[in-house]
């Protein structure tokens, strides 16, 4: 059974696929302190919120049982995804379902800034027939500012148009070729905001974009510039907006969004220019329900073992591609447990090799497992795929990729090599077409072995009747050889044996074998 707290309102129709799953325990308590969350978070196995709950590193902390953060909807500023990854917890989000919903409170905002409509409005309630004071300004003709061109700003800008407005826009990642298409002019970000005379935000919040949009920033537009912030709050430096508000450089400012929430006490709202909304952008009926079934599907899948759609904290790979890549995961794994068990020592560098299929395929998930696989052993079960990655650096682990379309003669292998004090020790294994996982090399030796249950490694010299001690040795402590492969150097040089064996090999049994003249070194190895 795994405990689901929601934590922040969610849809109720959109949270009926994990609330129908078996085995899935939901438990929905929006209400509770930073204390209470703190005190009851070691419950739950996954935690499922919306931008009100501020998932801390000191809660997740405490989160002992947490596997999964589901956000749903897009921002994750409310996440420290830092002390998610490093504590091995997946985090997702819905980065879609909101799209339409934000897109269209910008333009609601932007329309209510240029007519007045929320001042009036409230005038009107008040009694006050006042058709003087709130004389509007047009759209049609009139430049809007697009900074962020991701998903929601490139629906504001496609509106924006419809409204027969001039879009210009500022994106790190928009081409020329882009914005031709789109029928929207382009430029830096100062270049963008000189020309405008309604600016709206639309990226992320990140060390980037904090106060993207400060003093200085004013100083460059337009007077009588309108400003509109649907994103984040902290994009804009709220002081430098209050100040440009008052000295009429910025006619007018529409807020969706602050830099600290619930926002009543400020400055800012006491301006009749600032129009407001408590956080709406994605308050539709239909986005709530999206956002809510995109996530719950992916805590889901997580929870149910298989693979999620939207990963805030691991690459995200297609879903076609994963299908191909997903069977390597196992030998991934496999590899990697294999060979630190014979490497017996902490690795200072891993160097992981793709060849044949895999050279033209998206291989960083393989390159997690493997790691993970290596990991585990030193470190225990809290690594996954999640944490491998940031674990091996913080060990100060060098991990190498490459690639190569050379087949050697598998149509596809992963070689694994580890570098150690000692030395290094290197495995390769392949995918056989109908018949699963096997190991192909162990060192420069030969081999045909599935990596999977008890196996020992014996390193001897090739000498007459060796096998036959080793075999007599075994036997006589009661263990059953499975299968057993060889492979020389040269007659007479040095010698592996791979056995599967069918039960663990103690340390009695071990010590006997190590004691016989010609062998070297015997490893064994539960996979
Ligand atoms: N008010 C609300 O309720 C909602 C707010 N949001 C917020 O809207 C924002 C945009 O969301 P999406 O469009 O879905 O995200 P997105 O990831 O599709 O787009 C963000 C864009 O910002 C661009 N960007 C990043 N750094 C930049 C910089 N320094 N200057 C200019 N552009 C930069 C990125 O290249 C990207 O194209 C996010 O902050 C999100 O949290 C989203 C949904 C609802
Ligand atoms: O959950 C909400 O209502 C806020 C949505 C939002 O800000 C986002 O998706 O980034």
């Amino acid at each position: 059974m795994f405990n689901i707290l929601i934590s922040d309102p969610l849809s109720e129709d959109g949270i009926r696929p994990l609330r129908e799953a078996p085995n899935m325990n939901l438990v929905n308590e929006t209400n509770l302190s930073t204390e209470e969350l703190e005190d009851r978070i070691g419950e739950f196995d996954a935690l499922l919120v919306r931008s009100q709950t501020q998932v801390t590193r000191e809660l997740i902390n405490k989160a002992t049982r947490l596997k999964i953060i589901g956000r749903a909807g897009v921002g994750v500023d409310n996440i420290d995804l830092d002390a998610a990854t490093e504590n091995g917890i997946i985090v997702v989000n819905a980065p879609n379902g909101n799209t339409n919903s934000a897109a269209e409170h910008t333009i609601a905002m932007l329309m209510s800034l240029s007519r007045n409509i929320p001042q009036a409005y409230h005038a009107l309630k008040h009694k006050k027939w006042d058709r003087k004071k709130y004389v509007g300004v047009e759209l049609k003709n009139k430049t809007l500012g697009v900074v962020g061109l991701g998903r929601i700003g490139a629906e504001v800008a496609f509106r924006a148009k419809g409204q027969r407005m001039n879009v210009v826009a500022y994106d790190p990642f928009l081409t020329k070729e882009r914005a031709d298409k789109m029928g929207i002019g382009y430029g830096t970000l100062e270049e963008v905001i000189e020309q405008a005379d309604f600016i709206t935000v639309h990226t992320p919040l990140m060390k980037e974009t904090r106060h993207l949009i400060n003093a200085e920033a004013f100083e460059r537009m337009k007077q009588g510039v309108h400003i509109i912030n649907c994103a984040r709050g902290g994009i804009i430096d709220e002081d430098a907006l209050y100040d440009a508000i008052v000295s009429k450089k910025v006619a007018g400012a529409a807020l969706d969004v602050f830099e600290e929430e619930p926002f009543i006490d400020h400055k800012l709202l006491e301006l009749p220019e600032v129009v407001a909304t408590p956080h709406l952008g994605a308050s539709t009926i239909e986005a709530q329900e999206i956002v809510a079934v995109d996530v719950s599907h992916d805590v889901l899948s997580f929870l149910n073992g298989d693979v999620v759609k939207n990963p805030v904290n691991l690459p995200s790979v297609p879903g076609e591609l994963m299908h191909k890549i997903e069977p390597y995961f196992h030998l991934a794994e496999k590899l990697g447990g294999f060979l630190i068990d014979l490497t017996k020592e902490v690795a200072e560098e891993i160097n992981i090799s793709y060849s044949g299929d895999l050279s033209d395929m998206e291989v960083a998930p393989l390159t997690r497992n493997t790691i993970k696989g290596i990991l585990k052993r030193h470190l225990g079960d809290h690594v996954n795929d999640v944490n491998a990655l940031y674990l091996a650096n913080k060990k100060g682990i060098v991990v190498n990729e490459n690639k190569t379309s050379s087949t050697k003669g598998f149509t596809n292998l992963i070689t694994v090599e580890v570098k150690s004090k000692s030395g290094t020790r290197k495995v390769a294994g392949t995918l056989l077409n109908g018949f699963g996982p096997r190991i192909v090399k162990v060192d420069e030796y030969s081999v045909d072995v599935t990596p999977e249950g008890h196996l020992v490694v014996i390193q001897h010299v090739d000498q007459p009747g060796v096998i036959g001690r080793m075999g007599s040795t075994i036997a006589k402590h009661q263990i059953n050889i499975a299968t057993m492969q060889v492979d020389r150097s040269d007659i007479g040089g040095n010698a592996i044996m791979v056995l599967t064996i069918d039960k663990h090999l103690e340390e009695e049994a071990m010590e006997e074998l190590k004691s016989l003249e010609e062998i070297k070194e015997v490893t064994p190895i539960d996979l």
